[in-house]
């Protein structure tokens, strides 16, 4: 498959001023301001094949954001080359704005104080979208995301995850083949995720779309991505399979236990690493092949009301690779 979207050596370098509090501090801001460098984005470089999901991921101010706005023209790198469905973002081409989107979960597009319908047909006009094909699109959308019958209510009344499914909507109207989605279910409930990413993946398969997510719900990441870049402290520290990040662990399971009566903290401790433990409740690290041996010990020697079986969350592996820079 072909690569969508090429990144080499991209850096985005922003200058800004120091600024000094008060009153006499601006005044000496005024004749003499000292310039702050900040490094975003470092020599990134990486490539997306058509129709990939990929997983953006990072802590708070890796680069993130910075590199999805270059990657959709909204910033100028410093350095560096992207190549976007063949084309150079920021030149803002118009046959590139009309094949990708991006979607910020922090920014509203719908316009506030009119129902989403008007909006979306806005966008109809913008993307020149004939009439046959909106409604067939809108009704098809709507009815994904379970919002047509709050079309008509004025977007300010609109809960935040009704707001989000019309915001993406609106993003997808035009079909995008490309689609940059910064932090799209955040503040929402699990409900409104699992519905967002039930969407995502349908989108993503039914039009071969090539999408790049940002979050920090790992959930959102797991379920949808098989590939992440890890960025942090504005350079890419991981490229690879989703499920290569927990590599390290993965000999291990955690067995979680409740108990109907209160267990001491010793007594666990001989089945393996202690990760939570609350009386009647614990959390523990052991070997996978050792899972079964030891499910049915606790089960004949104590107390069990309830047990599950899980794997290290993803967040583990991921905080092992910002740690290692
Ligand atoms: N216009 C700007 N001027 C100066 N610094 C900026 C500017 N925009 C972003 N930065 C800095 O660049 C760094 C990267 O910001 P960015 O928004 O890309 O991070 P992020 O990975 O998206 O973070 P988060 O997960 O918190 O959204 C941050 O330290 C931020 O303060």
């Amino acid at each position: 498959m072909n690569n969508c979207i090429e990144v080499k050596h991209l850096t985005k370098r922003f200058e800004y001023y120091k600024k000094e509090d008060g009153v006499k501090g601006s005044l000496k801001n005024f004749f003499k301001r000292e310039k702050l460098i900040k490094e975003s984005v470092n020599n990134i470089s990486f490539n997306i094949k058509e129709g990939e999901f990929v997983g953006f991921v990072g802590p708070n101010g890796a680069g993130k954001t910075t590199t999805l706005k270059m990657l959709s023209g909204i910033l100028y790198p410093t350095t560096g080359e992207i190549n976007v469905l063949g084309y150079i973002p920021w030149e803002r081409n118009n046959e590139f704005k009309r094949q990708f989107s991006i979607i910020m979960g922090q920014k509203n597009q719908l316009w506030w104080d009119l129902p989403a319908k008007e909006s979306l047909y806005l966008n109809k006009c913008i993307y020149g979208i004939d009439d046959e094909e909106y409604k067939e699109t809108i009704k098809m959308l709507a009815d994904l995301m379970e919002v047509s019958n709050i079309m008509d209510v004025q977007v300010r009344r609109l809960s935040l995850g009704e707001r989000m499914k019309l915001e993406i909507i609106a993003a997808l109207l035009h079909k995008p083949k490309v689609i940059f989605l910064d932090e799209p279910t955040i503040g929402l409930d699990m409900i409104s995720q699992k519905k967002i990413r039930n969407f995502l993946r349908y989108y993503n398969q039914e039009y071969q779309a090539t999408i790049l997510l940002t979050s920090h719900y790992m959930k959102d990441i797991e379920d949808l991505c098989s590939r992440i870049i890890v960025i942090n402290e504005g350079e890419v520290v991981y490229d690879g399979k989703s499920e290569d990040i927990n590599s390290i662990y993965y000999d291990k399971k955690i067995i979680t236990l409740k108990f109907s009566s209160a267990v001491d903290k010793e007594i666990l401790e001989q089945f393996g690493i202690i990760r939570k433990y609350d009386e009647c409740e614990a959390e523990i690290e052991v070997n996978k092949d050792d899972v079964k041996r030891l499910l049915q010990k606790v089960t004949d020697t104590m107390p069990i009301k309830d047990f599950g079986l899980s794997d290290i969350p993803l967040e583990e592996g991921l905080e092992r690779i910002y740690e290692r820079q």
